[in-house]
């Protein structure tokens, strides 16, 4: 009996011992020799890898906790799927800097003919010869400085139309949902800035655009999360939601038409100017581009450029509200530098450096794409590790805006910070510690749109207002929707005016 024991425990000692053996030897000399430096790898399930860490609701916090365990440069797995998840501004400096081009495109599955993530969205294009061609449209007849300068009188018509409101408002004690005054705000003056002549519906097809704005933000989420399961999976997890991405590319297609034929029916006209829309009309021959690109075109602009601008200016104000010493410093400067009898108009941004601070630090800690999505074209090594070709790469910039290695009190509002500490050799330097806009080639190309839109904004309800507010401290904690950071109690508050008279703004600038 004694020696049946010996014996099988003989036996299982040389089994497990030559199991490791063989694991020992595959390791050493059957693995391809790159899988040695893939970047670390935090557990997974068996067959879903990782997949269940992103389907928490907050996405952005959950990885931005595994980072802070595991490491800033970390290789996750969706089944098959690689993902390579960056947390740290000196990552990101690295791929952004040695790996533009290689990581220029965003790999979305197209999703048909849809309007949106399709096969002619301008956001989905790889990086090429089509990319760069839109690219240079938009930053010259739209997003560019001199651009800018040009449509400044649409901008301030509607800057005007949201202080009157809001005075109203006011002399009616009304309490104002500040998100959706400022949506209104940004989505009234993008849509006037894109489509130049609009047609005899203005304000309706302005309207309706708002609404579509926001079901778009909903639906990219799926998008984007589809993107990175696995192709078999991807094709059935599209299928499913094909029919609302349908839906919502039909309604712009309606609206998006009736613009268009009032170009083409009014090309070779004398204009006071040609808008965008005549510039794409005329670009046709060019870059072969179709009525579907430059329709897809306008919904790419309405998707990166609406929500995004609108949400940081609510988190901005709940911010201010709940720091009454910012509140004080930034109606200061307003007050000495803009006055008490006009309103605030955008020239005057460059001389009120607390309102820039204010604006930055807003979008620092609530930065309303918390993560932005890349793809690898080919193998790369970064931070001594290899990306493998094909990769999704996953910036997660809330993380790195909070990095305590980089951030002295991350989690609090401080604008001082971009007072002080902000040279510009830092904002240049080693680190990409401050990413809102994403960085690179593929970059956002509205930075200077956005922030004259949130800057503006802030400074009228700032300059023109008191704001009564029911609790203690404005509630911060987040939600996201859609793939925007947004605030999970949505703010509510009564303007009080701050003069007997509205102020003056037109005509000034
Ligand atoms: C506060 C407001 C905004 C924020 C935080 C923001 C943020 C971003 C981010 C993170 C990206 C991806 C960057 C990357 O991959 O590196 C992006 C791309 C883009 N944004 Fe913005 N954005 C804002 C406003 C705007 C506005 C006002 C417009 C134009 C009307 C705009 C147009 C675009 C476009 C066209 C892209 C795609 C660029 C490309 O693929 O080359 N954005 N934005």
């Amino acid at each position: 009996m004694m020696e049946t024991i010996v014996i099988d425990f003989q036996n299982s000692f040389i089994f497990i011992f030559l199991c490791f053996f063989s694991l020992l030897c595959y390791t050493l000399f059957f693995r391809k020799p790159k899988d040695f430096d893939l970047p670390p790898s935090p557990p997974s399930l068996p067959i879903i890898g990782h997949l269940h860490l992103l389907l928490s609701a907050l996405i952005h916090r959950s990885l931005q906790k595994l980072s802070s365990k595991y490491g800033s440069l970390l290789y996750l797995r969706i089944f098959s799927s690689p993902i390579v998840l960056v947390s740290s501004a000196s990552v990101a400096y690295e791929i952004f800097r040695a790996h533009d081009v290689n990581i220029s495109s965003r790999g979305f599955p197209p999703t048909g003919a849809s309007l949106f993530a399709g096969s002619f969205s301008f956001i989905s294009a790889p990086y090429g010869e089509y990319m760069k061609f839109m690219k240079k449209v938009l930053v010259t007849n739209l997003l560019g400085p001199q651009a800018l300068k040009r449509s400044r009188r649409v901008r301030a018509d509607e800057l005007d139309r949201f202080y009157d409101n809001l005075f109203e408002k006011a002399a009616k004690k009304e309490t104002v949902e500040i998100f959706e005054e400022v949506l209104k705000l940004v989505n009234d003056s993008i849509c006037k800035l894109i489509m130049g002549r609009c047609c005899p519906e203005e304000e309706d097809v302005v309207e309706r655009v708002k609404g579509l704005a926001i079901e778009l933000d909903v639906s990219s989420k799926k998008i984007l999360l589809a993107n990175l399961l696995p192709p078999w999976l991807k094709k059935l997890v599209l299928s499913l939601f094909k029919k609302e991405v349908k839906a919502i590319s039909n309604s712009f297609d309606e609206l998006l038409e009736k613009i268009l034929a009032e170009h083409e029916e009014k090309q070779g006209e004398n204009h006071q100017g040609k808008d965008l829309m005549d510039v794409l009309l005329a670009a046709y021959g060019e870059y072969k581009i179709t009525t579907n690109h430059i329709k897809s075109f306008y919904v790419d602009l309405l998707f990166a450029g609406v929500t995004n601008s609108a949400l940081p200016i609510q988190w901005t104000l709940a911010e201010i509200i709940n720091s009454p010493n910012s509140l004080e410093r930034l109606r200061v400067e307003l007050d000495s530098v803009v006055g008490t009898t006009r309103l605030i108009q955008e020239t005057d941004l460059p001389n009120l450096p607390y309102l820039q601070a204010v604006v930055k630090e807003g979008l620092r800690l609530h930065p309303p794409e918390p993560m932005f999505e890349r793809f690898s074209q080919e193998g790369c090594r970064v931070g001594g590790f290899y990306v493998p070709e094909k990769t999704s790469i996953m910036v997660n910039a809330y993380a790195m805006m909070r990095d305590p290695n980089y951030w002295a009190d991350p989690d609090e509002f401080k604008p001082e910070r971009f007072l002080v500490t902000w040279q510009e050799e830092e904002r240049r330097g080693q680190a990409l510690k401050y990413i809102p806009f994403g960085s690179g080639r593929r970059g956002c190309p509205g930075e200077n749109l956005a922030h004259i839109f949130i800057g503006t904004a802030i400074g009228v309800m700032v300059q023109g207002f008191e704001w009564r507010f029911k609790e203690e401290k404005v509630k911060m904690e987040e939600a996201v929707a859609g793939l925007s950071l947004t605030m999970a109690h949505p703010l509510k508050c009564t303007p009080v005016a701050r003069t007997l008279n509205p102020l003056t703004s037109r005509g000034s600038f």
